[in-house]
């Protein structure tokens, strides 16, 4: 951790117990807008106590690509400042604006590398308001003590249903016929045109999408089969095949829904599309790394294949805009445009008011229960630790987040350092290099919580610490 990095820490700390800052910048009495947002544990008999690192009205929230309402609204009853943007942001313009933020809210577009996060001294967190999290660097942010936390389900439903859309869309050209007649040709054919019933769906990847579009495939009367490199319960009648050529050299249909890896990256290409059917139809609702547009492109051609549904790209716009999606962006692109019987979507997969309201309300009270408790339960990158609330009855307790490297004698250290009080309970975990301690110890007084967090900060393993009281 830099030397920049920890002044900062040192200044929010310093603010917290009223060493540097203004007798307003402490806050440890509980706001009525703050229990409103903590749909966890309220039914426990006593009051819970609200922890601050320091006060709300400090915390700097940016929240980026027109992330939901609700995650808004959860930020503010905080006393949070959010800045909100509906768009992501050029490299130059995210490392500017991450310099003094404490939380960022993101979704598929915005890259959080290693070089930008670099200038994140005061991040403490990153939400990503979406599944997937290949744009982060995330064991660069967890070495940096950065949270990363996603919603791992809350539009899965919403992608199934828009691959069920365009497997009946695809077999009866309908893309086609309705840019037609939008253009006044009336083309009424049934030539290549089909029923999906009694035909075969091909999924690649069967976790929480792949496993729902099985359930609507099969309600619709598609057989189902499907490949994964984990052995996955099948649900209804699927089965599960045991190599990628076998499921593209049975499919009619065939969709992905795996995540960016380095072993997805062109997972089809030239030899997959030969292996396939000939006739069948490709759709990509996953990563655009995952399919070869160029190898799609010339089996398209080819009359390889019968048609393709694309929602996502190699590189993607970064905001809505008339002629943004264009050659400069890849190259390829008119191309794919001009072929006949593709549907092409703006990465609209996850893109309902269902999945999104919930999404912001999912991914704003886990980065909430973060940055006030502590609570890291849902991290993708980090030790999932937890402690339950303090009630306002353990006075003079503090709570101690110490996230520190994975390496022995540490936990002895600083069990040295807070065995000088009560420990009332605590909680460790590991996750490769990273470890994270969450700690309650009562009899505190203000000069203790000082003092603790000055040997903490001395100690080498300490990545981050902060203290709530
Ligand atoms: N178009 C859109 O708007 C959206 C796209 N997505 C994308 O869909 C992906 C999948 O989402 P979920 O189903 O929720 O993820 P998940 O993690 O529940 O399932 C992914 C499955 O892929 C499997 N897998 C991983 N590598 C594989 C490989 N090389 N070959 C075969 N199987 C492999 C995993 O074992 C797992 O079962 C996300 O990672 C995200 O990139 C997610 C939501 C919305
Ligand atoms: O809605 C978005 O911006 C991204 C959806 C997505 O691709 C995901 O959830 O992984």
């Amino acid at each position: 951790m830099s030397a920049i990095n920890i002044q900062n820490l040192q200044n929010s700390f310093e603010q917290a117990v009223n060493l540097g800052g203004s007798p307003g910048a402490v806050s440890t009495s509980p706001t009525q807008s703050f229990m409103n947002t903590m749909p966890r544990r309220l039914s426990t008999s006593k009051q819970q106590k609200v922890l601050k690192p320091f006060s709300t009205g400090d915390m700097k929230i940016l929240l980026l690509e027109n992330v939901n309402q609700t995650a808004i609204e959860i930020f503010n009853k905080q006393g949070y400042q959010v800045e909100f943007l509906k768009g992501s942001l050029p490299e130059e313009d995210l490392i500017e604006k991450i310099k003094d933020v404490h939380a960022i809210g993101i979704r598929s577009k915005t890259k959080l590398t290693a070089k930008v996060l670099e200038h994140a001294k005061n991040l403490v967190c990153i939400g990503c308001f979406c599944i997937g999290t290949n744009q982060v660097d995330l064991s660069f942010a967890a070495k940096k003590g950065i949270a990363v936390f996603n919603s791992p389900f809350s539009n899965s439903r919403s992608v199934a249903e828009l691959v069920i859309a365009e497997i009946i869309s695809l077999a009866r050209q309908l893309g086609d016929r309705s840019i037609e007649l939008h253009t006044g040709t009336w083309n009424k054919v049934s030539n290549k045109c089909w029923e999906v019933r009694g035909k075969t769906l091909g999924i690649i990847g069967y976790g929480h999408i792949g496993s729902q579009l099985s359930v609507l495939a099969e309600a619709m009367g598609l057989h189902v089969i499907y490949y994964d490199i984990v052995t996955i319960m099948a649900l209804g009648t699927a089965k599960q095949v045991s190599t990628l050529d076998e499921l593209l050299n049975k499919s009619d249909f065939v969709s992905l829904h795996v995540p960016e890896t380095p072993e997805t990256k062109n997972l089809l290409s030239a030899p997959q599309f030969a292996a396939m059917k000939d006739g069948a139809y490709v759709i990509n609702a996953s990563r655009g790394t995952v399919v070869d547009i160029p190898s799609l492109i010339a089996a398209m051609k080819a009359k390889k294949l019968a048609g393709a549904a694309i929602d996502v790209y190699p590189a993607e716009p970064r905001k809505n805009g008339v002629g943004a999606f264009n050659d400069d962006l890849n190259k390829w692109t008119s191309d794919l445009i001009s072929l006949p019987n593709l549907i092409m979507t703006p990465h609209i997969g996850g893109s309902t008011e269902e999945a999104q309201s919930a999404i912001g309300i999912e991914v704003s009270t886990a980065l909430t229960n973060y940055i006030n408790e502590g609570n890291s339960v849902g991290a993708v990158n980090f030790p999932e630790v937890s402690l339950k609330a303090l009630d306002y009855d353990q006075e003079n307790t503090v709570r101690v987040l110490y996230i520190h490297q994975n390496i022995p004698g540490v936990l002895r250290t600083v069990n040295n350092i807070l065995s000088d009080h009560n420990i009332d309970k605590q909680f460790s975990d590991s996750n490769g290099d990273i470890a994270y301690l969450m700690a309650d110890i009562s009899s505190v007084n203000q000069s203790d919580i000082k003092e603790i967090y000055e040997k903490l900060n001395q100690t080498d393993a300490k990545i981050s610490i902060r203290l709530l009281y």
